[in-house]
């Protein structure tokens, strides 16, 4: 195995688990905590017309802190690589799993789908937007909890969430109608029109609109039209048709979404969206820290709250991640840095 040197020490390097197109995604154990990570690695020589993609995701995701989004530990950026240290997903892509159970129920559509909206609100409320919901950047973690991955197409307009987008991108299937028709729009809009692509997905097992041929699905598209099969419910078909709306202006916002009728059955409570993570810093973990390191617990505060995304801002969200999952707040092989 070809250790690289940037990771020599600080990542324990495994096998390549999958690819993201032009990056290599490995897995490797995080040396300090023990825990399992994803390096997904980029060649900056093949990335040629793609490189802005990278900047752009590393870029949203240090700002993108969510219990159903991926998380970005660390960026280790070499003349001729990147490296993005990101959270372990050992479950693989949700593309995968409506596959292999053919469709699902609406309870467990319902479980997913409300994980998908709180994600996506969390994103608009950041003044991003995805745009690229589909099921294969929805991974699985180890609790069968949904994570949102690849923010390489994601937009954040200068002028907020409100002012237009030109560029067309994303996969077609789950593009807006007027994204396909070269009209300007907006980023929030598109998404939601994605999740409705992506709900249909998860409660059918195929796509309401699909054709071989890229100009024939773009009609169907900008049609609206799709079929809707008799398994689905009135309350789901509903949904569907609330962000199926070819008109922008017509479609559902994130916002409604929450506390809609079918996101709400089974006596649930509207969708709790905000990220989980607290402004403020873990005591516990800066403890750990301190004692580890030989800093007085104020020092360790100061050098973890700049959250440089190094190897101590990886090291700090891996303990909180310990802590999350009950494990022990402990860091490996208790080597005091003599400074
Ligand atoms: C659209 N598809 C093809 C993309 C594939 C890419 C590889 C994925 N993957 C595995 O192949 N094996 C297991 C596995 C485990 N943990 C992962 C954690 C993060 C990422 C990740 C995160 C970001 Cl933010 C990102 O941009 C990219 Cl490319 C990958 C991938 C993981 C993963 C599955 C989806």
């Amino acid at each position: 195995m070809s250790q690289f040197t940037e990771l020599r020490g600080l990542y324990h390097l495994r096998e390549t688990i999958g690819s993201g197109g032009f990056a290599k995604v490995k897995l490797a154990y995080h040396a300090l905590t023990g825990e399992k990570v994803a390096i997904k690695i980029m060649d900056k020589r093949s990335l040629g017309e793609d490189l802005p993609r990278v900047k752009t995701e590393i870029e949203a995701m240090k700002d993108l802190c969510h219990q159903h989004i991926c998380k970005l530990y660390q960026v280790i950026e070499t003349e001729t690589k990147f490296f993005m240290i990101l959270e372990y997903c050992p479950e693989g892509e949700l593309f995968d799993y409506i596959v292999s159970k053919d469709k699902l129920s609406e309870e467990e559509a319902r479980v997913f789908f409300r994980q998908i909206v709180a994600a996506v609100a969390y994103i608009h409320s950041q003044g991003y937007a995805h745009r690229d919901l589909k099921p294969e950047n929805l991974l699985l973690d180890e609790d069968q909890n949904l994570k949102l991955i690849d923010f390489g197409l994601c937009a954040k307009p200068k002028g907020g969430m409100d002012s237009q987008l030109f560029t067309c991108c994303g996969s077609p299937a789950y593009a807006a109608p007027e994204l396909v028709s070269g009209r300007e729009y907006l980023g929030s809009e598109a998404d939601l029109w994605s999740m409705g692509i992506l709900l249909y997905a998860l409660l059918c097992g195929y796509l309401p609109f699909d054709d071989d041929k890229i100009p024939s699905l773009y009609k169907k598209i900008q049609s609206g039209k799709y079929d809707t099969p008799s398994w689905l419910s009135d309350e789901s078909k509903s949904l569907i048709a609330s962000m199926l709306q070819v008109d922008p202006k017509r479609r559902v916002t994130i916002r409604h979404l929450l506390a809609h009728p079918w996101l709400m059955a089974d006596a649930q409570c509207p969708v709790e969206w905000h990220s989980k993570y607290k402004r403020c810093l873990d005591e516990d973990c800066l403890t750990e820290l301190a004692v580890h390191y030989g800093k007085t617990k104020k020092d360790m505060e100061a050098s973890v709250s700049e959250f440089k995304f190094d190897y101590l801002t990886a090291t700090y969200f891996l303990l909180l991640e310990k802590k999350m999952k009950g494990r022990p707040v402990r860091l490996l092989n208790k080597i005091r840095n003599h400074e």
